[in-house]
């Protein structure tokens, strides 16, 4: 692939496009040479990096997302590398314009390979506070609108009679995420409809897989505050936030044929935050001070405590 140059003044935090278009990768130069693979929320963060890595890695690239602007943006940046990419802003939790946008891929490229649905996020609010409104809102994003886009990829390579490749991101949801609860129970349903396709689509040749990022920098820690981001670096026993890079070679690994036996797993991308961490959304609440914890205990375990 060719140099980058022009405009990288790209909103990743900690990485930019130059980041992503010069680190060194263990995958070989090929890997997805002749493969199309569609990435949802390809115009920010860890789609974006994803996009960028494979895209280095021969493939041809289909974003979609809902602003148009950072599709745009993410397909010069690929352009100026090379690859073949093209954008549609579409939204996810639509099951029409999930259809509509198979349709166009289909029709532009012939075909799709690998799907990554990345699209997703969701806002931190104490779970006894969530409205329905956003609680659907976060639900029919990340569980119903990956399901979308899942849905009509198996029914596309059912069609083709060709392998396909779901790679789900998700969450490292494994002890619970206060302050996200909307968005813990959707991943959850993912991880567990990804167990259960894994399964039905296997006469179909379709493997699906999900990768669990732990707490990643990138421009979506813009959603939280300043209380939250300290807890964020606090989150596992590395004591460090991961980058979208990290992601990104877990999706291609899992999305290449060097993992052609996997499916129906989940890898946690993680610096070991399900065996040790604490993150909080929007910081850690008095009552889990350590200092404050132990000033509750009754004398005798206070004392016992010391
Ligand atoms: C584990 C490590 C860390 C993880 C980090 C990441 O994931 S980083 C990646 C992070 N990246 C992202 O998260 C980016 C993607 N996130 C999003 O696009 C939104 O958070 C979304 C998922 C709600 C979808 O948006 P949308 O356009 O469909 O929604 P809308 O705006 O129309 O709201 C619908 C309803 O939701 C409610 N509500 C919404 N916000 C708040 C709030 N702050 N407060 C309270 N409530 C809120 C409210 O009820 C609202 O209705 P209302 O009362 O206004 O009539
Ligand atoms: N960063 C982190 O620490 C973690 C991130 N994740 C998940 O990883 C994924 C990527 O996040 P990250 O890169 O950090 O943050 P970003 O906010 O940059 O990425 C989210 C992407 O999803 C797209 N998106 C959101 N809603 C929709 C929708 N309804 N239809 C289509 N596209 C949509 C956004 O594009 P647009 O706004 O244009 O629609 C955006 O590109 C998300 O699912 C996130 O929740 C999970 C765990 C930790």
């Amino acid at each position: 692939m060719s140099d980058i140059s022009g405009d990288v003044s790209v909103p990743e935090v900690g990485m930019s496009d130059e980041d992503f278009a010069h680190r060194p990768t263990v995958l070989r130069e090929g890997t997805f040479e002749g493969k199309v693979v569609l990435v949802s929320g390809g115009g920010s963060g860890i789609g974006r990096a994803t996009a960028i890595l494979l895209g280095r890695l021969g493939a041809r690239l289909v974003l979609c997302g809902r602003d148009p602007g950072k599709l745009e943006s993410a397909a010069a940046c690929l352009t100026r590398l090379g690859a073949d990419v093209s954008t549609h802003p579409m939204s996810i939790r639509s099951p029409d314009a999930v259809e509509a946008l198979f349709a166009e891929v289909v029709d532009r490229h012939g075909g799709i390979d690998v799907l990554v649905n990345n699209a997703g996020g969701q806002f931190a609010q104490a779970t006894i506070d969530i409205k329905p409104k956003g609680w659907n809102a976060v639900v029919d994003t990340n569980l119903n609108g990956t399901f979308y886009m899942m849905q009509a990829g198996a029914r596309h390579w059912r069609e083709v009679a060709r392998p396909g490749c779901i790679v789900n991101v998700v969450a490292a949801i494994w002890r619970g995420m206060p302050q996200v609860a909307h968005t813990c129970a959707a991943r959850a349903g993912v991880v567990f409809l990804s167990k259960t396709v894994a399964t039905e689509w296997a006469p179909l040749n379709i493997r699906v897989n999900c990768v669990a990022p732990g707490t990643i920098r990138t421009e979506g820690f813009g959603n939280y505050p300043r209380e939250a981001l300290a807890s964020f670096s606090q989150a596992n026993p590395m004591l460090r936030t991961g980058s979208a890079w990290d992601i990104a070679e877990a999706i291609a690994y899992l999305g290449s044929d060097a993992a052609g036996f996997i499916t129906g797993e989940t890898l946690n991308v993680d610096g070991g935050s399900q065996n040790w961490g604490d993150p909080w959304f929007l910081g850690r609440p008095e009552y889990f001070e350590l200092n404050y914890a132990e000033a509750r205990l009754p004398t005798h375990l206070k004392e016992q405590a010391r």
